[in-house]
């Protein structure tokens, strides 16, 4: 489950146990005693219990199956003060419900019957035998195919914490160690399904990362450095944890430990596949805060109908490559010659057509390898997957012969790493049959010739089932009962059958076994004995077949690390070719990327925005050039509704393809590498959470401020906008000349705002550049021409936005109205020049505060003149001086009537009561007729 969609899930522990069973009653079963003893072992999972053909909940799973599966609940014991709900549903729908329960947040125990009913002696033993939880599931139909589906554990260290996710579909393991900061971007990055704490931490847990994650709390034994280190090293069989480079992570490796514990708790205890144990290096990849990610929408869009990043990039063939593409966009490289590699191969695809068209036609006839392969080793995989795995390997072999005759060296590389298997897949197309079934108890999956033993049974068991078919004619023939059959049922097994009208037929030697309505039901000794020969021999195949079966699984196991190889080889082939195959579509084309410092991106779009236009609309591209020396801070101004936001982004977006090793959406780019992507887009409304915008917005920037490096990125967007102006503007001006004066870190800024007075600050901070996305008003209305220009702007053209969106026309009147007035006020308080308003004051203690004298922004443009009714109810605040504070504050004329005119009095409650959008224009000259009426009055 993502971290963003998960359902809150805590598991409670419920009390229940056979002492609940009131003795006589009608749940005081030996079957119920069993069901609670076993239910006793998981309280908090939701107990699929086994009976015959069904499997069955009771009590509250009952209600809470029935609830999330929509099945019947009906009642056991009825009537009785031990009446219990029941609700239960076929055996063979088990794949059809359990991810459904699953994907609810639920965690299921699967109870089965452990041995044939047929033979059991008593009570049918029954054990669990798989704890499904949220995050550990092998279930094809709990899994997304094109993602992965994480476990995280977390443990809270004194200084540091630590981290590890393990994948169990896939067999990928991996550990970090860091912040809780670092924490939190790599939960939202990895987007684990669960997560697993100590349950004393679940506070802490809480009140870092939010309660959307889907939890389960373990004893705090379980964190202990030794036990962590003993259970990873004994699964591994290594002494020491030294080869994975992971043995200084004491608190990650205590979250690894603590993934292994789990999985032995929910019977996971055959984990081949899980291999070694890869370390989350901080310092590899590009450092993206975690609104950063949420905000560049790179794999969840943050509306509900958004399009993230990956849906536009993602063109991989198999899940393999899906599943990394995920990673790759949310870990960008730092290092030139790692991202080199990967554009030199994309590069090399686009350039050759016929070899990129070769590579996509292998990669679709791969399927899902690696979790195929994971199920291998985990001993769950049927003949049907099998198959698909043979199928898989087959696509291997032209693969390497086309990549290593590629003549692109990181080509023919991932062609050394391919390996057909040849062995095996031969094996297995030889020994399990095209049409096998899924299950491998049941017969008929394994091809004739394979085992001398296993066809002599089979003839045997289908010659008797022909001796049958004789022997009913036989019979018909010499009783003269043409209707006579021969049929099989459980409990008699075969018989013949007799309808009531040629009963006084039936020869005396044949044993009466059962009498219906029309008909009777007799067996022969002849029959009995054809009957036990040839369910004999059905056993007796059934079990060859099977060890036969799980001898191949056995040898497949020697496979795993070779196809897991083979998995991420082609994992690597598919992103790449998928880049190829955007840049010729989309037009992207190769950046430069290199170890200087200079961003500049030439005609550069925005890869998701410019998908989305409306056929007969294109994307506007923009230059964005950004150094340390002359330009290293952009301040853009422009209305809303322009562009700044897209340009942004879309900033940040080039920057973050080309190193994951993307060709870009621009004409050209050369990108000297960004160690950090900083992002603070929009006002995101976090009052759910508790957080008022301002709030959410600040802490935002604060952790921007504090962890600015000199290969930063930084995207503002109207910082300060969720204030009032004089805070706002306060707060922006402040965060700028920080930016620009920090001697540690020139840090490139795009710094998006409506509050054209900070254009007023290039004046003073020589590497802050203004820009302004034009616009072009005319007729009163204003034309988007999206195109970033040199220089700021003067006007917010707020009231033509409101207009744009169709605010009721007497407010859009009255906010030029107020307009109008502030801008009278402030021409006449200017020309006086004797009375300064708190703007004037503000920006002029900035600048002074900062050493300079800037000249003072003009109020009248200020964005509140602009919506109007903030302006009017802003509400003077103590001044920072004396001299200031004994000011008179000039007031702004906004009543248009005197109050004690009885006349106008008139006037004005008719217009309050006026709703001009309803009004005809008739109507409207009436009103208008009224009005003058009113007035000569
Ligand atoms: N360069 C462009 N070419 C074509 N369409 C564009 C371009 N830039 C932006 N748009 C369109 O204009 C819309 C508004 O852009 P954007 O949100 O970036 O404006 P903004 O200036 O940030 O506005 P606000 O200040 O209200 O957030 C976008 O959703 C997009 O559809």
């Amino acid at each position: 489950m993502s971290a963003t969609a998960a359902p809150k899930k805590q598991f409670v522990i419920k009390s229940v146990g056979p002492d609940h069973i009131a003795p006589g009653s009608p749940v005081d079963t030996p079957l119920m005693k069993q069901y609670y003893l076993l239910k006793q072992q998981h309280p908090g999972a939701v107990l699929l219990f086994r009976v015959g053909d069904f499997y069955e909940t009771f009590g509250e799973d009952a209600v809470t199956a029935s609830r999330i599966l929509d099945i019947t609940l009906t009642k056991r014991g009825g009537g009785t003060p031990n009446e219990i709900a029941l609700a239960g549903f076929p055996h063979h729908a088990l794949d059809n419900y359990l991810p459904k329960l699953v994907r609810a947040g639920q965690r299921v125990a699967i109870c089965d019957q452990l041995e044939d009913p047929k033979q059991a002696k008593g009570l049918v033993k029954r054990g669990i035998t798989e704890l499904v939880t949220p995050g550990v599931s092998m279930h094809d139909n709990v899994l997304e195919r094109r993602s992965n589906n994480y476990l995280a554990a977390i443990h809270f260290g004194k200084a540091e914490a630590g981290i590890s996710f393990l994948d169990i579909s896939t067999g990928e393991f991996l550990v970090a160690q860091g912040t809780l900061d670092y924490l939190g971007k790599l939960l939202q990055n990895f987007s684990p399904a669960e997560v697993l704490f100590c349950k004393k931490s679940r506070n802490e847990f809480e009140q870092h990362f939010g309660p959307d994650f889907c939890t389960y709390a373990l004893d705090e034994w379980v964190f202990g450095n030794d036990y962590a280190h003993d259970t990873l090293t004994r699964h591994f069989k290594t002494t020491s944890l030294k080869g994975f480079g992971v043995d200084t992570l004491k608190e990650g490796i205590i979250a690894a430990g603590c993934i292994l514990h789990y999985l032995a708790e929910t019977k996971h205890s055959d984990l081949g596949h899980v291999a070694s144990l890869g370390r989350l290096e901080e310092d590899k990849y590009v450092w993206l805060d975690r609104f950063t990610v949420r905000n560049l929408e790179l794999v969840h869009a943050q509306h509900p109908g958004g399009v993230p990043l990956i849906d536009v990039l993602d063109q991989t063939l198999t899940p393999m490559g899906a599943r990394l593409l995920r990673k790759w966009i949310v870990l960008p490289l730092k290092e030139v010659s790692q991202i080199q590699r990967r554009l030199d191969t994309v590069a090399a695809l686009v350039a050759d057509e016929e070899l990129l068209a070769d590579l996509t036609q292998h990669l679709r006839q791969i399927n899902d390898l690696e979790r195929l392969i994971s199920k291998v080793a985990v001993r769950r995989v049927n003949p049907r997957e099998l198959l698909q795995l043979a199928r898989a390997l087959e696509a291997i072999a032209p693969m390497r012969e086309r990549l290593a005759a590629s003549g692109v060296k990181a080509l023919e590389k991932l062609a050394d790493q391919l390996n057909p298997c040849a062995n095996l897949r031969q094996e297995i197309l030889a020994k399990i049959k095209p049409d096998a079934p899924l299950l491998t108890n049941q017969g008929g999956v394994l091809n004739p010739g394979i085992d001398a033993e296993l066809d002599e049974l089979r003839a045997l068991a289908f010659s008797g089932k022909d001796y049958l078919l004789q022997l009913q004619q036989r019979e018909q023939r010499s009783t003269g009962i043409s209707s006579l059959k021969v049929a099989y049922n459980k409990v008699f097994g075969y018989y013949l059958e007799v309808t009531n009208a040629h009963k006084d037929k039936v020869p005396v030697e044949w044993i009466r076994k059962q009498t219906l309505v029309n008909a009777e039901r007799y067996v022969t000794e002849e029959l009995k004995t054809y009957e036990e020969k040839i369910l004999n021999a059905e056993e007796q195949l059934f079990a060859i077949e099977q060890r036969i079966y799980t001898d191949l699984v056995l040898a497949a196991l020697d496979f795993v690390p070779q196809i897991q190889q083979n998995a991420r080889a082609i994992g690597v082939t598919d992103c790449l070719a998928s880049f190829a195959l955007t840049a010729r579509q989309q037009r992207y084309v190769q950046p430069v990327v290199n170890d200087g410092t200079v961003l500049d991106i030439r005609a550069g779009r925005h890869p998701v925005i410019e998908r989305q236009l409306p056929p007969g609309e294109s994307y506007i591209p923009n230059d964005i050039c950004l150094n340390q020396d002359e330009q290293q801070i952009v301040v853009i101004t422009g209305p809303n509704m322009a562009g700044k936001s897209a340009l942004l982004r879309q900033t940040a977006l080039i920057v973050l393809l080309a190193q994951i090793g993307s060709f870009v959406p621009a004409d050209a780019a050369t990108v000297g590498i960004i160690d950090k992507i900083f992002t603070r887009v929009g006002a995101s409304d976090n009052l759910s959470k508790g957080e008022s915008t301002f709030m959410v917005e600040m802490t935002e920037t604060a952790s921007i401020l504090n962890n600015l490096s000199d290969r930063s990125l930084v995207l503002m967007d109207e910082i300060g906008r969720g204030t009032s102006t004089y805070d706002g503007i306060s707060i922006a001006w402040a965060i700028v000349e920080h930016l620009h004066n920090n001697p540690k870190a020139k840090a490139k800024t795009l710094f998006a705002t409506h509050y054209h007075e900070l254009n007023q600050l290039a004046d003073d901070c020589p590497r802050v550049r203004n820009y302004n996305v034009a616009v072009k008003e005319a007729d009163g209305r204003i034309l988007f021409l999206r195109k970033l220009q040199a220089g700021g702007s003067e006007h917010s053209f707020g009231i033509h936005v409101a207009r744009l969106a169709g605010m009721p026309t007497s407010v859009v009147l009255r906010a030029n109205e107020i307009m109008h007035h502030l801008e009278v006020e402030r021409t006449s308080a200017g020309a006086e020049d004797s009375v300064p308003t708190e703007f004037d004051d503000l920006l002029d203690n900035l600048s002074k505060s900062n050493g300079h004298r800037n000249a003072p922004p003009n109020l009248a443009n200020a964005p509140e003149a602009a919506v109007g009714a903030e302006a009017v109810a802003a509400v003077p605040r103590p001044r920072a001086t004396s001299a200031v504070a004994t000011a008179p504050r000039p007031t702004v004329q906004l009543s248009m009537f005197e109050p004690s005119d009885p006349a106008l009095e008139r006037i004005r409650e008719l217009l309050q009561h006026l709703d001009i959008n309803t009004l005809t224009p008739i109507e409207a000259l009436m009103k208008l007729n009224e009005l003058k009426l009113t007035l000569g009055r």
